[in-house]
C-alpha cells in the first residue's frame, strides 16, 4: 500500500501562485481531482511525480520525498495531458521501449503483462498512428503501467474521448483501483469524476476547497443557494405566490421576465409546479441561470 501525502505544499511560479496550502493524503482506490482550467491540478500531479519541487511544504510517496527521488520513479506512473507518441512505433515496440527505460529485467514480459491490463493485446502488432483516440489512450496508460507501479496519476486522461471511449477507460481506472492501486485523475469535469471515484479532491484557485466522499460533496453543491429564469403566463401574480415559500429567498421582475432566488435546488423544483397549479397559472420555462462549473466552484470555496 503506497500513501501518497500533500503537507501544507505550496508552489509559485515568480508572482503566480499555482497551489497554495493544500494537505491531502491519497490511498488505495481512485480519486478524483477536479477543478476548473488553471486551478492547479497539473501542477499538483507534477510534484506528486517528483518532476517540480514544492515551493513550501511536503510531498511523499509512500514516505519519501517526491522530489529528485529516484524510488519514487519505480514506484510511480505518470499520464500526463499531452504528449507525443511515435505513430510508427507498434503499441509492442512502444510499450519494450517503455521498459527498457525503466531497465527492468524482462521487457518483454512486462510489456505483454501491461498490453494485457489495458486490453491492448490484440492490436499490439500495428502502429500507433492507425489507433483511435481511445486505443491511443490506453496505450499511454500501459506505458505508464509498465514498471507495475503502486501509484497511477492521470492528467485529463478522458480529454477528446468518444462516450464509448470513456467508458473503457472508467472501467480501467475502476479496475486498477480495486487491485489496490492508488489511482488519481485530474479533470474539470464534474459527472466523469461522478462515475469514477467515491472519493473526490477539489482544487480551486489553487486552494482545496472540498474533499472526501463525493456524495456529500455534491450534496453541497446542490444545496447552495440557487437562481431561476421563469415563464410562466401570469409571471407577476407567480412571484406573488412565491415569495411566501420558504424555499424561495427572493423573486424580481424586470423586463426579461422572473427571476427567483431559491435557497436549494429540490424544495424548490418540487413546490413550484403544486404552487402554480393552485394559482391556476402555467409554467412554461424554468432554467437554472447559475449552472456554470465556476459557480459551483466558487459556491464551495466561500463554504
Ligand atoms: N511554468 C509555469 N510558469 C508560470 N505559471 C505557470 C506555470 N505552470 C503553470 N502556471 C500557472 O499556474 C496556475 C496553475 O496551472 P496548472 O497547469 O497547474 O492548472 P490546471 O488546473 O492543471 O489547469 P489546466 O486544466 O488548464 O491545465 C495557472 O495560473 C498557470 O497559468
Amino acid at each position: 500500500m503506497t500513501d501518497v501525502v500533500l503537507d501544507g505544499v505550496s508552489k509559485w511560479y515568480g508572482n503566480v501562485v499555482a497551489v497554495n496550502d493544500v494537505t491531502m493524503t491519497l490511498g488505495p482506490g481512485v480519486t478524483g481531482l477536479l477543478g476548473p482550467n488553471g486551478a492547479g491540478k497539473t501542477t499538483v500531479l507534477h510534484m506528486m511525480a517528483g518532476f517540480l519541487a514544492p515551493s513550501r511544504g511536503a510531498v511523499t510517496v509512500g514516505d519519501v520525498p517526491a522530489w529528485r527521488n529516484p524510488s519514487v520513479y519505480e514506484r510511480l506512473g505518470l499520464v500526463s495531458e499531452r504528449e507525443a507518441v511515435h505513430d510508427f512505433l507498434t503499441a509492442r515496440e512502444f510499450l519494450e521501449v517503455s521498459a527498457r527505460l525503466h531497465k527492468l529485467p524482462d521487457p518483454s514480459a512486462a510489456a505483454q503483462r501491461a498490453l494485457e491490463l489495458v486490453e491492448m493485446t490484440d492490436a499490439q502488432n500495428r502502429r500507433i498512428g492507425t489507433y483511435s483516440k481511445g486505443m491511443r489512450q490506453r496505450t499511454r496508460v500501459a506505458a505508464a503501467l509498465v514498471h507495475d507501479p503502486q501509484v497511477l496519476l492521470l492528467d485529463e486522461p478522458f480529454n477528446g474521448m468518444d462516450p464509448r471511449q470513456r467508458l473503457h477507460m472508467m472501467d480501467l481506472l475502476h479496475n486498477l483501483g480495486a487491485s489496490g492501486r492508488t489511482i488519481l485523475f485530474s479533470s474539470h469535469i464534474l459527472e466523469e469524476v461522478e462515475q469514477v471515484s467515491g472519493t473526490v479532491q477539489v482544487i480551486v484557485a489553487g486552494r482545496l476547497a472540498a474533499s472526501g466522499d463525493y456524495r456529500a460533496i455534491r450534496r453541497l453543491m446542490s444545496n447552495r443557494p440557487h437562481v431561476f429564469a421563469v415563464h410562466s403566463t401570469d409571471d407577476r401574480r407567480l412571484a406573488v405566490a412565491l415569495i411566501g415559500q420558504p424555499s424561495v429567498t427572493g423573486v424580481e421582475i424586470d423586463k426579461a421576465g422572473l427571476t427567483v432566488r431559491a435557497g436549494d435546488y429540490g424544495s424548490f423544483t418540487r413546490a413550484l409546479p403544486k404552487i402554480a397549479l393552485a394559482e391556476g397559472i402555467r409554467v412554461r420555462r424554468l432554467l437554472p441561470s447559475d449552472e456554470s462549473l465556476e459557480s459551483v466552484f466558487s459556491y464551495l470555496v466561500e463554504a
